[in-house]
């Protein structure tokens, strides 16, 4: 169970704005973010694993609070990027995701054989000693995502995991990412993958403007988006 207590997020240099109080209860198995570019879904994202904290107001997340807990409950919300490149450190993927066990597995044999069958679950197997570099971008993201699952969490928040992706990747990763067995907050700016939730955000301006059915969702968010094309200063 996510829990937004008017949470609110201002630039650190101006003070400005980014999330206005923000109350939300996040507790469906498959939530959709939508919003026009800068309008502050990847600082809602990022405040549900500490990643970003409020200035006012709290976020917990399976009752612990992110400001006091963060690694904690980093543990228990793993993250994927949009650039898998940003959360890939290691050379080769079987070092990359033996770095992620490191604390769930202290024995290096265990944790080269826990991590080779990470690899083989997400279509990896025969990548283990493959340089991080010389993947191409689909496999950087399910090798993130490997990465992410090994830590066991009860929620992934995906921030646009498919936008840097083809088709046939984007399809892939999808695909993996809607069977996953525990709950997935994804931001998107595919309209289609959005409606593959129970619920789904629109946030504008720093604020959450629509909360509810994503069909209806993307009616008000295409809505939003044409009425300020037509009327830039609205
Ligand atoms: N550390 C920061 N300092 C100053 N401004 C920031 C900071 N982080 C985010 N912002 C600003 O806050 C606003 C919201 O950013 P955010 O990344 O949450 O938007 P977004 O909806 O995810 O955008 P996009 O769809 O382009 O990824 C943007 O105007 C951004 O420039």
């Amino acid at each position: 169970m996510i829990e937004f207590k008017e949470a609110a997020v201002v630039a650190p240099d101006t003070g400005v704005p980014i999330l206005h109080p923000t109350t939300l209860t996040l507790d469906e198995p498959r939530i959709t973010i939508i919003g026009a570019n800068g309008s502050g879904k990847s600082t809602l994202a990022r405040l549900i694993n500490g990643l970003a904290l409020p200035v006012s107001g709290s976020v917990h997340v399976d009752g612990l609070d992110t400001r006091k807990h963060g690694a904690l409950v980093r543990r228990k919300v793993g993250f994927l990027f949009t650039d898998p490149s940003a959360q890939l450190i290691m050379p080769t993927a079987l070092e990359d995701v033996m770095l992620s066990l490191r604390r769930v597995i202290r024995s290096k044999n265990e944790r080269v054989k826990a991590a080779m069958a990470a690899l083989e679950d997400i279509g990896l197997g025969d990548k283990g000693d493959v340089s991080v570099n010389a993947l191409s971008g689909g496999q950087r993201q399910l090798l993130a995502l490997a990465g992410v699952l090994t830590a066991t969490p009860l929620v992934v928040v995906a921030d646009e995991p498919t936008t840097l992706l083809d088709l046939r990747w984007k399809a892939h990763v999808g695909a993996l990412l809607q069977a996953l067995p525990i709950q997935l907050i994804e931001v998107t700016h595919d309209l289609e993958a959005a409606t593959k939730a129970q619920r789904t955000l629109v946030i504008d301006e720093g604020s959450v403007v629509f909360d509810g059915d994503p069909s209806d969702a993307v009616a008000h968010y295409r809505n939003l988006m044409f009425r300020k094309t037509r009327e830039p200063n609205a």
